[in-house]
């Protein structure tokens, strides 16, 4: 299993968010709004192009505190492992050099790109692992163009189903009747993600930025669909969408097979921490690239802290998150994914704490 263990955590890394979406959908539209904002943070992107010219870092806002690389060479999705880990590498060494300043980077993907690959760069490559950590992966939906580009391109029902926050975009140019649809589709895709309502790319911002350190708090919570949606007016003025020749084919095509879905396990029972590295060893390995995300805070026998597991399909990374103090123990997974086996993972759950229940405990 390529994962950290708790505890090895002492210097702080670097918050990486990967910004996602379909082609089109407003990711830049998003970034040039986080750029601009006043947040009080330096922040370096990392731009992905599909061929050598760059639009995308030319339409956006440049700013003096801001660095952005450009990586020419190609789709995320086929060519990202060992470029992206050269550009996070490079950009950790020019920092450690006193070259540049920034605290944390966000990465915009290409609209086709399965964000799967990117998220996995952070956690499995070492050079980046030991520097970065992944905060969240931030999907941008069209509200315009939402159900039909769900409905037809299974790259955009997985960048749904890796989110952990959905935003949906141009909400000015739909009736609002007509968002609980997609919030309704976008929900049965992915119900651990809350859903935010924007226009031209305004949102909550700081809810964006410290995602990791937000959930670890929530996400003991029961039902994690339940979460708001952050109480955002999905809007009051309405145009019309414009014709978007992409997915003008397919605009009657609105029937979605939900083949990516989530199942939570929750439990009061503490884990062994062995017995739990190998079940989640096992899984991780067992559902492949069908697993895109498992997220979850943990009670396990003998920690002081929570334990805060993260996976992208076969990468699993272990942490401490903050004491438990006098938060009740108990522990929650989420796991999201492509037809996923959700019967047989909770009985192998549940079969790990059986097993941990009959070990003697270390110590
Ligand atoms: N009316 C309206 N237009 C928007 C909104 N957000 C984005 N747009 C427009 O939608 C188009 C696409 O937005 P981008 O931000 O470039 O989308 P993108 O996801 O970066 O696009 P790709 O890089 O091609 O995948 C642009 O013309 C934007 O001005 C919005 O909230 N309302």
């Amino acid at each position: 299993m390529n994962a950290r263990q708790p505890g090895d955590d002492a210097t702080p890394r670097t918050p990486v968010t990967v910004l996602t979406g379909f082609l089109g959908s407003g990711k830049t539209t998003l970034l040039n709004r986080i750029l601009t904002e006043r947040h009080g943070q330096r922040i370096a992107v990392i731009e992905n192009e599909f061929g050598p010219e760059s639009i995308d870092t030319d339409l956006l806002v440049r700013e003096a505190s801001e660095e952005i690389v450009e990586m020419s060479n190609g789709c995320l999705c086929c060519s990202v492992r060992g470029d992206l880990a050269r550009v996070l590498e490079d950009l950790a060494l020019r920092r450690a050099r006193g070259e540049l300043r920034f605290d944390r980077v966000v990465i915009e993907t290409t609209g086709m790109a399965d964000p799967g690959p990117v998220a996995q760069t952070i956690f499995l490559e070492p050079g980046v692992a030991a520097v970065y950590r992944l905060d969240a992966i931030l999907t941008v939906v069209d509200a315009c163009h939402g159900l039909p580009t769900l409905a037809a391109h299974p790259e955009a029902r997985a960048q749904v189903g890796y989110a952990d926050r959905l935003l949906v975009s141009k909400t000015d140019l739909v009736q609002a009747a007509d968002l609980p649809e997609l919030a309704d589709a976008l929900a049965r895709i992915n119900p651990r993600a809350p859903i935010s309502w924007m226009r031209q790319g305004r949102t909550h911002l700081d809810e964006l930025l410290d995602v990791a350190a937000f959930d670890a708090a929530s996400v003991l919570r029961e039902h994690a669909a339940e979460l708001d949606t952050h109480g955002n007016d999905p809007g009051h003025d309405h145009g019309s969408c414009p014709p978007h020749g992409h997915e003008a084919v397919h605009a009657h095509n609105t029937e979605h097979t939900p083949d990516v879905a989530s199942f939570a396990f929750t439990t009061d029972r503490p884990f062994d921490a062995g017995r739990l590295e190998q079940l989640l060893s096992a899984l991780a390995e067992g559902l492949g690239t069908d697993l895109y995300r498992c997220k979850g805070v943990l009670w396990v026998e003998g920690e002081a802290r929570q334990v805060v597991v993260q996976a992208v399909q076969l990468t699993i990374a272990v942490d401490r998150g903050a004491p438990w103090g006098t938060t009740p123990r108990r522990s929650k997974l989420v796991f999201i994914g492509r037809d996923l086996p959700a019967d047989a993972i909770r009985d192998s759950l549940a079969r790990c704490l059986e097993e941990s229940a009959d070990q003697p405990i270390p110590g």
